[in-house]
């Protein structure tokens, strides 16, 4: 197999994202989770996303943990590495952005790197450097509240520019509008000033076509999906794709077996999706100060789905709103109680495909990264879309036998998100 697209996502809701814009732009897509072990019997793909669980660690973790996915997909081909991102470019001053670009810019020879986590399809557009979230300045929006990397300023050049070593420059929008050549003469022009890293401008599909186009011609490129979209039609217009078209119908052969919905996401949609759901399926409200406290709620839990779940579907959720999740960070610290909580969903998680669960929604990228691992899933067929950003997901290689996920990022999905995600899972 030769990769024509290699990419690092820093989680597996992210992952899934990428998979399901490469596969929509005509690239057949696996999504692997790690490296994948050598026994592992992948399909034939043009592209791999290899899902890492870095957003959130040390600067050096991260780093260490995609360098190697990149060695291995430059081991089978590929010529260039997308480093997928959070469209809501989730990270701190410490990282994980920046060191990771670096590092991965440095394993392929240096050069400037473009960066865009723009993503119009789902409300991401960047602007002179700035990104909106629904037309709302970043710092504006709920991501301002999230619980792990709360995000306070807008402008990407200065937050990049903050966790990284080399300095940060733009593409504007007018020179992206421009096309292809007018981008590359900047990159040229801000490589020659010692620039290291460019925040490009994007608010349409057009410019994405546009980045995605030049970013083919270099080793590394950092973005959200809107990037791996631009990147992937590339490829596919210079004719390299396979002539068989990517194919998702039969990744959701029915499974059989129970349904559940693990939430462990505090973000706005998944908020509202929970209030939506409350009026068609069953609910429990994780009391995460118990928890906390050691009160064995995993076990209540699992009692409690026990005798509802041979009916239908059933939620189990942490979630709680910003002031709820401010108390009990203060309280128990942030660090401490987002690990303890992801802990506890993805056990009760894992405890409920263990009684019979064989289609799960996840809602939340920690939240889904806890629980892939602890089910031990290698790698996803990419099945349909369920709402932008979130495609149907089979297992491949895992020990439980078929299953169909969805892995939620916390912003996406529609306020009947959970329905819809069931409906598509048989
Ligand atoms: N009630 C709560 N109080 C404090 N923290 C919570 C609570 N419920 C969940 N958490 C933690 O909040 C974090 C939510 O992060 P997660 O990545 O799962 O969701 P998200 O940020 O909405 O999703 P994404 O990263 O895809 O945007 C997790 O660490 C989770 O354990
Ligand atoms: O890019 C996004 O917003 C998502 O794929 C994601 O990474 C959220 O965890």
């Amino acid at each position: 197999m030769t990769i024509l697209l290699g990419s690092i996502a820093d989680d597996y809701t992210g992952a899934s994202d990428l998979a399901n814009t490469l596969t929509k732009n005509g690239l057949r897509t696996v999504q692997t989770v790690g490296i994948p072990d050598p026994s592992l019997v992948l399909p034939d793909v043009d592209a791999v996303v290899v899902s890492l669980k870095i957003r959130s660690v040390a600067a050096e973790e991260a780093v260490a943990a995609a360098s190697k996915a990149e060695r291995w997909l430059r081991d089978r081909g590929a010529a260039h590495v997308l480093y997928k991102i959070c469209s809501t470019f989730d990270s701190t001053d410490q990282g994980n952005i920046g060191p990771v670009t670096e590092a991965l810019s440095r394993a392929a020879g240096g050069g400037i790197v473009l960066v865009t986590p723009a993503f119009p399809e789902t409300g991401r557009t960047v602007y002179l450097g700035h990104l909106f979230v629904n037309g709302q300045p970043l710092n504006e929006s709920p991501l301002k509240d999230h619980p792990l990397n709360p995000m306070h300023d807008a402008n990407l050049v200065r937050v990049m520019a903050r966790q990284s070593k080399g300095s940060v420059g733009l593409v504007d929008l007018p020179t992206v509008a421009a096309g292809p050549e007018a981008v590359r003469a900047r990159l040229d022009a801000l490589r020659a000033e010692g620039v290291a890293a460019a925040i490009a401008d994007a608010t349409s599909e057009r410019d994405l076509e546009t980045l995605g186009e030049v970013a083919l011609q270099t080793p590394v490129s950092t973005g959200a999906s809107g990037l791996g979209l631009g990147l992937a039609r590339a490829i596919a217009c210079s004719g390299r794709a396979a002539a068989a078209r990517a194919d998702t119908s039969d990744a959701v052969r029915p499974v059989g077996g129970l349904a559940a919905i693990v939430a462990g996401s505090c973000s706005a949609a998944t908020l509202r999706q929970l209030e939506v759901a409350e009026r068609s399926m069953p609910v429990l409200r994780l009391d995460t100060e118990r928890l906390l406290k050691g009160f064995d709620a995993i076990s209540a839990a699992i009692a409690w789905a026990g005798e509802r779940i041979s009916a239908g579907p059933v939620v189990i959720a942490a979630s709680a709103s910003p002031d709820v999740v401010s108390r009990l960070q203060s309280q128990y610290g942030r660090e401490a109680s987002g690990h303890a909580i992801e802990t506890a969903t993805a056990t009760i998680a894992g405890e409920l495909v263990a009684r019979g669960v064989k289609r799960l929604v996840v809602a939340g990228g920690e939240t889904s990264g806890a629980t892939v691992d602890r089910l031990a899933i290698p790698a996803f067929l990419i099945g349909p879309e369920i709402a932008p950003g979130v495609p149907v997901l089979r297992t491949v290689g895992n020990a439980q036998g078929d299953m169909l996920l969805a892995l939620k990022s916390g912003n996406f999905g529609g306020e009947d998100f959970f329905s819809a995600a069931l409906a598509m899972m048989g």
